[in-house]
């Protein structure tokens, strides 16, 4: 029997998808734990009777171990635990959780299971077997085992018929179809498909495509740009002729009344096994509807998601997906980052099927007056509210001054240990060099030297008296924009996680140059601000990390603290499950437990690459900047003001 089985798939987990500590990146964004024991176990001696790798473990430490999973799995799946072999068994281990097919798990056992149901980020499946007899058989095979390597499965009886499956789970239209969404099959032919795969080879492209985090992408006609999320219409891409081999398909369009003009712009995305792309609207005023998807290679599930509907639909290869209406305009579409999709097959059930590599080919057309008048302006850039001079400072007022009031006992309760970098730097200064800390919150920077002369500023009163009761600290309500001190004053000064709060560029620059001015000259001034992207080689920042709760711009108001916001639409709510897709965005903070939990939205000014330098080097002198780097999800410099 081959007790190893789906290794291609756990070799992929293995690649792509398991993270420090043996976790498993979950199709919500979230983590499992793989094997939480696994490091203990290595640890523990063999028991008699028991081997390290592959066969049953100690029989005692096994039943205790296997008797705690199964009360897990019963309490999940309403099920008791019976102790008598019965039809039905339940497996830890080989799950949808872990992308095993049905076929694979059918394999595992000897006599095989005649059903095998399985359920959406659980880390078990229930099988059951002609004979009462088979189910003991597979528990005698199967439990204490290593499945590949990774962990251990465990086997139980159920007293029992366990729950059926759930469609939703799965199902191609969890919700039904978005309005305008439409979906041709072999929309081209084999020769047709192979035809264009033989000429857009990835790998002969050599140079003239763009490897991004997740995928590698290549346009044609016009580049699209990712930071501004637009094409420039004034610059043809270097390879703006369209491939003869997508020639037919492009007539093919305008023969079936599928678009009214030929596309303009072509781009190309390959996706292998584990890549894909985050949710996202294709911006509206650059382009008219429809937008349209060809597979090629490889099938996949595309997730469109419109606030809390979510409709997961498979594209098989040669198919052609047309996006029009609200499933063009209003729902996001997105590809998760995953080794396998979890759908529904005719004859399986709900099953997971390994991902193979895909290309797309997104065909485009460009609107002739580039502005957009569609139902939908919370979504849409012609038609949203702006940030401008005018209303930033009531902006700042209701979405981050009167936030921190809101939550400032339970934001205080999360913020306790001082980031090492900050840290080394505060403890670097000397003696009875004076520092300030503006927007110092809690003050967890505050008195790390010692009794050190330190003022910190903040706008938050709930927040000063937090520093003053806890820590008996220097601090003072004041807002960043305008320090209450004489120029030339500090030695240093630290501003963390304060400007990312501002909402225009002049606003930030003003923030800069009231660091720089209220610095003494010689002295250093540390920044850190929130970075637009929160993952770098590969390693997600604590933020990113963790589940957030549902929030999206469309159910705003709905379950948010916040009445204001509906001054607001304009400004999508970030959810963690994808990179900041902008850099003005709302983030949700979640204030109490999670039945009576409250959400408190924040604006945030989140940064590119290089941002925070450009501010800094508009109002200090070069050369000033004496160090900048990524810390956790945030962009940081520290630069000294030259002597004058
Ligand atoms: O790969 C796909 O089918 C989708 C690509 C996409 O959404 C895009 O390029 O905007
Ligand atoms: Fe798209
Ligand atoms: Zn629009």
């Amino acid at each position: 029997m081959d007790l190893v089985p789906n290794l291609q798939v756990f070799e992929a987990l293995g690649g792509a998808l398991l993270g420090a500590g043996g976790r498993v990146l979950l199709r919500n964004g979230g983590f499992i734990q793989l094997d939480m024991e696994l490091e203990r176990r290595q640890a523990e001696p063999v028991e008699e009777g028991g081997s390290n790798k592959g066969g049953p473990r100690g029989t005692k430490k096994l039943s205790r171990k296997e008797h705690k999973m199964m009360n897990v799995i019963a309490k999940q799946m309403n099920v008791e635990i019976s102790q008598r072999p019965s039809e039905w068994a339940v497996i830890w281990g080989p799950s949808l959780s872990t992308g095993t097919p049905k076929r694979d798990l059918k394999k595992m056992c000897d006599p095989p299971p005649v059903e095998i149901r399985q359920y959406e980020n659980k880390m078990f499946s229930a099988m059951r077997f002609l004979d009462p007899a088979h189910a003991a058989i597979a528990k005698a095979d199967l439990s204490g085992r290593d499945f590949a390597e990774l962990q251990t499965m465990y086997v139980g009886f159920l007293g029992g018929e366990p729950p059926l499956e759930s469609i939703e789970a799965a199902s191609p239209f969890k919700v039904g179809l978005p309005e305008g969404l439409e979906l041709i099959p072999e929309f081209i032919s084999e020769e047709e498909e192979e035809n264009i795969l033989k000429t857009l080879v990835p790998e002969d492209l050599n140079g003239l495509g763009q490897s991004l985090k997740r995928r590698w992408v290549r346009h044609f006609g016009f580049d699209f740009d990712y930071d501004t999320n637009n094409v420039d219409t004034t610059k043809p891409s270097a390879y703006a002729e369209f491939p003869k081999c997508v020639s037919p398909v492009v007539e093919r369009l305008v023969e079936k009344n599928i678009v009214r003009k030929k596309p303009e712009q072509i781009t190309l995305n390959h996706y292998l096994p584990g890549q894909g792309i985050p949710p996202h609207v294709d911006t509206h005023s650059p382009f008219e509807e429809p937008i349209l998807s060809l597979s090629l290679k490889g099938s996949v599930v595309m997730d469109f998601r419109d606030g809390i509907r979510h409709s997961a639909i498979i594209l098989p290869r040669r198919s052609l997906l047309v996006m029009k209406g609200e499933s063009r305009f209003l729902w996001t579409h997105g590809i998760a980052n995953r080794t396998f999709d979890v759908l529904l097959d005719v004859d399986e059930g709900v099953t997971a099927r390994p991902r193979e590599p895909r290309l797309s080919l997104t065909f485009r057309l460009l609107k002739e007056n580039k502005v957009c008048n569609c139902r939908f302006p919370f979504m849409c850039d012609s038609q949203k509210g702006k940030i401008t001079s005018e209303n930033a400072s009531n902006l700042e007022d209701n979405l981050v001054h009167q936030v921190y009031e809101d939550i400032a006992q339970h934001f205080s309760s999360t913020r306790h240990t001082p980031w090492p970098k900050i840290k080394e730097f505060v403890q670097n200064l000397g003696q009875s060099d004076v520092l300030l800390d503006v927007g110092c919150g809690n003050g967890k920077y505050l008195q790390l030297r010692g009794s050190c002369c330190e003022v910190g500023t903040d706008m938050s009163t709930g927040l000063l008296s937090i520093c003053r009761s806890t820590k008996n600290a220097e601090v003072l309500k004041s807002n960043c924009l305008m320090l209450p001190f004489k120029n030339n004053t500090f030695d240093a000064i630290i501003c963390i996680a304060v400007l990312h709060h501002l909402s225009t560029k002049e606003r930030r620059l003003q923030a800069v140059n009231e660091i720089f001015r209220t610095l003494r000259p010689g002295g250093q001034a540390l920044i850190y601000v929130w970075a637009k992207n929160q993952e770098v080689d590969e390693t997600k920042s604590v933020y990113a990390q963790k589940q957030d709760v549902k929030t999206t711009s469309n159910d705003l108001a709905a379950d948010s603290k916040q009445d204001i916001l509906k001054n607001y639409t304009f400004l999508p709510v970030h959810n963690r499950e994808s990179d900041f897709p902008h850099n003005d965005m709302l983030v949700p903070w979640i204030k109490g437990s999670t039945d009576k939990s409250e959400v408190h939205h924040r604006f945030y000014h989140v940064f590119n690459q290089g941002e925070l330098e450009d501010l800094i080097l508009e109002i200090v002198p070069q050369p000033s900047i004496i160090d900048s780097y990524y810390d956790q999800g945030n962009w940081c410099a520290r630069f000294q003001k030259t002597h004058v």
